[in-house]
């Protein structure tokens, strides 16, 4: 599928605040999703706007249904959001088929200098598969890896979308995420199994760690969500890709640190106002 040319949206002009819009799915728990990256946005001072692309019955412990919503009333969406309230930064998250994704890829061509973020997500926390269909996979491949100016994929999610082997090392998967469009790859938690946490990003010319303590908890439900949100706000205010990189895994970290341990009896969801409010 091509890339129609349409007529430009009306763009307002500046906001004082930060604006980011997030196209996702709705999670009925409230950790991940379009809630999880509005909490993130908010958390950061920034307004928060969204465009649902599907719905999913979910809790802590994985997603018992979910449906996708028709591209002719995503596109509306897209088209009230950004020609009123507008944007300074973009997230897409949930990519549930083709057609759907190929709407968003028409629509945010036109987008102008404004940072878009393409979270690749497949899979919950808990495991359970949300949309990741070849054809989408496809879609994103050649669709909106062109339009990111980073894709933040977790290790599997990359295997998906390169079609690399098991074992290629992360700097190959990101390396080829930028042969694929992409202007850079940051992999979240690229080595699962190592006692420390690395997010390896290659940003078009040189690699970099970032690299933290993992934290021992059951409280990542939104963690891969809250991570591409803040990372949307912090490129939107002009912070450099490597310093936005550090800024959202550690405040990533911190919120997996102190999650929300009452919450659901799954993977309990991520915290990033933990220990602000005194409730
Ligand atoms: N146990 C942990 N301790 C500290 N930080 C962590 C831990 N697990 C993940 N992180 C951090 O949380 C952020 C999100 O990473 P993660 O790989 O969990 O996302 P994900 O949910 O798999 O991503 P996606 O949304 O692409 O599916 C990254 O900055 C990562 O380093
Ligand atoms: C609707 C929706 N979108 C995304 C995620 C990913 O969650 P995570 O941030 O834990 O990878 C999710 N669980 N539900």
């Amino acid at each position: 599928m091509s890339v129609t040319p349409l007529a430009p949206y009306h763009f307002p002009g500046k906001a004082q605040r930060t604006r980011c819009v997030t196209i996702g799915s709705s999670d009925s728990s409230a950790g991940a999703g379009i809630q999880g990256d509005l909490k993130a946005f908010s958390s950061v001072g920034a307004y928060g706007a969204s465009v649902v692309v599907g719905v999913t019955a979910q809790n802590t412990t994985g997603v018992s249904a979910s449906a996708a919503i028709d591209p002719k009333l995503v596109e509306s969406q897209l088209k009230a959001v950004l020609d009123d309230v507008g944007a300074d930064g973009v997230k897409v998250g949930t990519s549930w088929n083709a057609p759907l994704v190929w709407t968003l890829v028409d629509r945010l061509v036109w987008l102008d200098d404004i940072p878009v973020v393409v979270d690749p997500v497949m899979e919950t926390a808990a495991g359970s598969a949300l949309g990741g269909s070849e054809e989408s996979v496809v879609a994103i491949r050649e669709g909106l890896l062109p339009l990111a100016w980073v894709v933040t994929p977790n290790v599997r999610e990359a295997r998906r979308i390169t079609r690399l082997d098991e074992d290629a090392p992360p700097e190959q998967l990101a390396e080829e995420l930028v042969q694929l469009g992409a202007q850079a790859a940051l992999i979240t938690d690229a080595f699962p199994d190592d006692p420390e946490v690395c997010d390896w990003l290659f940003d078009g010319e040189k690699h970099h760690e970032i690299r933290g303590p993992r934290a021992s908890t059951r409280c990542d439900h939104g963690a891969g969500c809250a991570h591409s949100a803040l990372l949307t706000v912090f490129l939107a205010r002009g912070v450099d890709l490597v310093g936005a990189a550090h800024q959202a895994h550690e405040a990533v970290s911190l919120a997996i640190q102190r999650g929300a341990a009452d919450i659901g009896a799954g993977r309990h969801p991520v915290d990033l106002l933990a220990g602000s409010v005194d409730w």
